[in-house]
């Protein structure tokens, strides 16, 4: 389709006659409004010179007619030939046409066959000229029309037949480059309205080129804002500094119709020109929330914590006091040191408190500071720039205490970190920003940190190994989990707990072990703790036939290692005296439970609270008959 835009009735009349119309249909437009109305059909305009630059921002192919010195001297001729005196020849025109025909003058100044003035529309006045001159203007030039000149009137210069047929035939081969311009609009249309951020962007005369519905929606704006300029909707907007400085802004922070956004800022540079700017914009809560989704994304991945408080198995004293200290230690945000032997649980209490505090939403992240070389622990926790040093990834890469912003950070082992790596952690606790190896820039980070060492730190401080001061700085709210040793009574539902667990795992069906076992794991030293209990069961687990495990299939295990401090006839001897008093307890309340329930263990055991082989197995623990 060819458009016409604010041409005159004669040459829009021939430019019609040049057309095959059936192929290529013919629109006329008087407005800029019009033609926005249609931008969703592929055309091609051709309009005169004086109204090329209106179309600048519409970016359509657009052909522009002009007259030249041979369409003077064509008009001058039929003035002649109607008996008209032409001695002196003023020609108005738009500021471009007048400097071509300027220039063609100088070249041929006898074209025309007498002197010529020439004056751009936008500002001339002839008031005041004394000599009799011709006045001339262009067809399409008509504001010009409107004034009078001094002497005489305006004769209006058309483009010749063959200037008309030169712009209908690049019209014409302009028409496929339409169809694929406008399958690419559609295409740029559907990408920057499927963009989660808002975007605007603007021409030189910051005049709006694009905008998807996320930022109509963020600046409040409604209709067809096409080629309007920017600052009828934002007075002052920042997009004109940009135009004038060419340089990009990013991260910027603005409040819009209520909203607190973010936006950056970015000029469209073409051959060292600014030729408009690209602004994009998101509403912070948004990006929040983003930022929690991925954070839940990457716990998904293995980042996550997963023992709650209430999962660590055991329901002796020690374990209780230690689980209700981390209940009461989650409430707070200061950083957790938690002491025990390696074995013990240092981690689960460390996930356990995460999960139970306001930060259960955020990223749990652990890292254990033994296991890895100080430069690489160093770059794992703070982070390093580009270029930091040899191998250091493109674009640098974020450190744990960034990853865990808004989350956890659980330092395991931390007895284990060089001094170095202490200064560097004791300036990060103290102003809670981090600065990436290599790097300029500080970055503040919102991080909750539990420590944990099977070391004693105080000693570690005597000989010089640990700075007293990052000490008390962590040392805020102390930990301790028993040892194993110190909570025996919890060994059968952890082995319990793990042979369910493990059964799960192995595809294996254990359905009793000997209550001689239970005793038996009782009286082991356990220097490896819970972690060494495990191992024991995984191996006790795989061992297994039918479906039972006999204490000889395990006793073997047990062999050589060191025993608790009790002796065999303790051991061989009556098994009451060994029990401890919560044992004790347990035992009288299983008793009264099957005399009231007439020794129905399935109703003894429900009044309970256990199943039928706990309390069977309870039962031959206790010796009940
Ligand atoms: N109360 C518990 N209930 C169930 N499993 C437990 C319990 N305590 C520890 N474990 C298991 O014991 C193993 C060791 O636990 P964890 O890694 O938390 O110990 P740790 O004290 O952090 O050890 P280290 O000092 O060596 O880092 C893990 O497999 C864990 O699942």
């Amino acid at each position: 389709m060819i458009a016409l835009y604010r041409l005159d009735k004669t040459v829009e009349s021939k430019i019609a006659a040049l057309l095959d119309t059936e192929e290529h249909p013919v629109v006329y437009f008087y407005s800029i409004r019009s033609i926005l109305d249609h931008m969703m059909t592929p055309f091609v305009v051709i309009t005169s010179e004086p109204y090329a630059e209106e179309m600048a921002s519409l970016s359509l192919p657009v052909v522009t007619l002009s007259i030249d010195l041979n369409d003077i001297k064509d008009k001058v001729d039929s003035l002649r030939e109607a008996g008209k005196t032409v001695e002196q020849i003023v020609v108005c025109a738009s500021e471009n046409e007048k400097s071509w025909l300027e220039k063609e003058f100088e070249l041929e100044p006898d074209t025309v066959g007498c002197p010529c003035l020439f004056h751009a529309t936008e500002n001339v006045n002839l008031r005041g000229a004394e000599e009799p001159f011709t006045y001339l203007a262009p067809v399409w030039d008509t504001s010009i029309r409107r004034s009078k000149p001094p002497h005489g009137e305006w004769h209006l210069v058309e483009p010749s037949l063959s200037t008309i047929r030169r712009a209908v035939q690049q019209a014409v081969s302009l028409v496929p480059f339409t169809r694929d311009r406008l399958r690419e609009k559609l295409l740029m249309g559907a990408v920057v309205d499927s963009l989660h951020d808002a975007v605007i962007a603007v021409d030189r005369q910051s005049r709006i080129t694009l905008v998807n519905e996320q930022a109509k929606m963020l600046l409040g704006l409604s209709g067809d804002v096409l080629g309007r300029p920017i600052t009828d909707y934002i007075p002052h907007s920042d997009m004109l500094r940009v135009l004038k400085t060419g340089r990009q802004e990013l991260g910027d922070v603005a409040t819009v119709l209520d909203r607190s956004i973010v936006i950056n800022r970015i000029p469209v540079i073409v051959k060292d020109q600014v030729v408009g700017a690209v602004s994009n914009f998101k509403e912070i809560s948004d990006i929040q929330k983003m930022e929690m989704s991925l954070r839940k994304k990457l716990h998904e991945s293995g980042l996550e914590a997963r023992y709650r408080l209430e999962n660590i198995i055991g329901t002796s004293a020690q374990i209780r006091e230690t689980k209700q200290h981390a209940a009461l230690f989650a409430k707070s945000n200061a950083t957790v040191l938690i002491t025990g032997e390696s074995g013990t649980g240092k981690e689960l209490f460390a996930q356990g408190i995460h999960l139970e505090s306001g930060r259960a939403l955020g990223p749990f992240l652990a890292v254990n500071c033994a296991a890895l070389p100080e430069s690489l622990l160093e770059s794992e926790l703070f982070g390093y720039e580009e270029g930091a040093f040899t191998g250091a990834k493109k674009g640098g890469k974020p450190g744990l205490f960034e990853l865990a912003h808004g989350g956890t950070l659980f330092l395991d082992e931390i007895g284990e970190m060089t001094l170095r790596i202490q200064v560097h952690l004791l300036r990060v606790l103290q102003e809670r920003r981090v600065r990436r190896v290599g790097g300029e820039r500080v970055i503040p980070v919102d991080v909750r940190i539990i420590v944990a060492t099977n070391r004693n730190l105080e000693r570690e401080i005597e000989k010089g190994q640990f700075r007293s001061d990052l000490y008390y700085r962590i040392n805020m709210l102390k930990l301790e989990v028993p040892s194993l040793r110190e909570r025996l009574d919890d060994i059968p539902a952890l082995i319990d707990s793990m042979i369910q667990e493990m059964n799960e795992q192995h595809e294996q069906k254990i359905v009793t072990l000997d209550t001689e076992i239970y005793l038996l794991f009782q009286q082991h030293h356990w220097p490896g703790n819970v972690r060494e209990l495990r191992n024991v069961v995984e191996r006790m687990v795989l061992l297994s036939r039918d479906g039972m495990v006999h204490v000889e299939d395990v006793a073997w295990l047990f062999q050589g290692k060191k025993r608790i401090s009790r002796t065999d006839d303790e051991y061989y001897g009556s098994l009451i005296p060994r029990f401890t008093e919560e044992m004790n307890q347990e035992a009288s309340k299983i008793r009264d439970a099957l005399e009231k329930a007439k020794h129905n263990r399935t109703v003894a055991a429900k009044a309970l609270g256990m199943d039928r082989t706990t309390l069977w197995r309870k039962m031959k623990q206790y010796q009940i008959e």
